[in-house]
């Protein structure tokens, strides 16, 4: 069978295996979904994706009812050519009420950018390792709490709210391991100077469930659970385990990407994020409220990968082709 029917028919399977594992208990109510599909997925493509396209897989992802889609990150140009068109994006994007569309920024010319521009959230990245935080933003991470500090006054001044990332989380791709310890100090930095949110990123998707548990408790101890997010690459297979585990100690703020694009240009070996369709069906088999519209969803990241002439990675949009 083939058609529009198809993803309803498969959340309606989901909604019904809701029942039989409510006795778990131990998820959160509702996860408020982050969709870093067109920033964070978009990064990393070699080829220049046009304006309008970006544009247009914005406005899918609204009508699909995601939360908070990040748009586009003010950084270098130099840096990361794929992004040179950050006010472009935002100023072009339908504003859906209800939704809001934080953008990325390294710096306080970043955020000047992106206020100027329109930005009503911004997003700010520290690391859990200094090679990395070279790699990526060309300074120590002691320079990126200064670059943050600096930001989050501004912020405060111009009421923007900021979201924190910490990076490597889990692994870095020039460090190898990273101790719990030090993910717990970036992220209670970050939390203390004002980010309202923390997005705890395995970047290059080395993390398994059982180190996701130590790290998370570890972040626990110094940054209130309702406060963290986890963001985490698929490299090995491990993103929906991962965030299943994070779900059950508490947290309820997950990112993902539709049709799990993604990967930093700074990181080897970063492979896309976790599916955003794949997300929502397991949510939805656990009975968990998102809002989003799997079909719409399914329908964007049709179109993204048709712009990208690449097939998904997303699990669930390749099961409800082959059906
Ligand atoms: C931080 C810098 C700028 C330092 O880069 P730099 O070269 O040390 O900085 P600079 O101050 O010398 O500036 C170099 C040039 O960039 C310009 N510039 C400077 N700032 C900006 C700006 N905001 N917007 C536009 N232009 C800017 C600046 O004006 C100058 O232009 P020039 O004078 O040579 O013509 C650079 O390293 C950079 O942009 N890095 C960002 C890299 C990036 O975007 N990485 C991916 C995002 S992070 C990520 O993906 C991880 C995450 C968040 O998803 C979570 C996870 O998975 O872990």
């Amino acid at each position: 069978m083939r058609g529009k029917t198809l993803p309803q028919r498969l959340v309606g399977l989901a909604s019904f295996r809701a029942v039989s594992t409510s006795s778990v208990g131990t998820f959160p109510k509702q996860v408020k979904i982050v969709e870093v599909g067109p920033r964070d997925g978009l990064q990393n493509e070699k080829n220049i994706i046009p304006t309008p396209m970006k544009i247009r897989l914005i406005d899918m992802l609204s009508e699909a009812g995601l939360p908070v889609i990040e748009a586009t990150s003010f950084v270098s140009p130099k840096w990361v050519p794929q992004m040179a068109d950050p006010a472009e994006v935002l100023k072009g994007i339908q504003k859906f009420p209800g939704i809001n569309y934080p953008v990325l920024i390294p710096n306080i010319k970043g955020f000047q950018a992106a206020v100027a521009a329109g930005a009503k959230e911004v997003a700010l990245f520290s690391a859990a390792s200094e090679l990395f935080s070279k790699k990526n933003s060309n300074c120590s991470i002691e320079e990126s709490f200064q670059r943050c500090d600096q930001i989050l006054k501004a912020a405060q001044a111009a009421s923007i709210p900021v979201r924190g990332y910490v990076s490597c989380v889990l692994g870095c791709p020039y460090e190898g391991k990273i101790s719990p310890a030090k993910v717990a100090e970036v992220a209670k930095k970050l939390y203390s100077m004002g980010c309202y949110e923390i997005s705890l990123g395995d970047t290059i998707g080395v993390g398994t469930p059982g180190t996701m548990k130590d790290m998370l408790s570890a972040v626990m101890y110094e940054v209130p659970v309702v406060a963290l997010a986890v963001h985490c690459h698929d490299t090995y297979g491990q993103a929906l385990a991962n965030t299943l585990m994070a779900l059950q100690m508490g947290v309820s703020v997950v990112d993902s990407s539709v049709a799990g694009l993604g990967g930093c240009p700074y990181a080897q070996g970063a492979s896309g994020n976790l599916a955003t369709e794949d997300l929502v069906y397991m949510l939805a088999g656990l009975g968990i409220h998102t809002g989003v519209n799997l079909q719409k969803l399914l329908e964007a990241g049709t179109f993204i990968c048709q712009v990208l002439n690449r097939k998904t990675s997303s699990k669930v949009a390749q099961a409800t082709c082959k059906l």
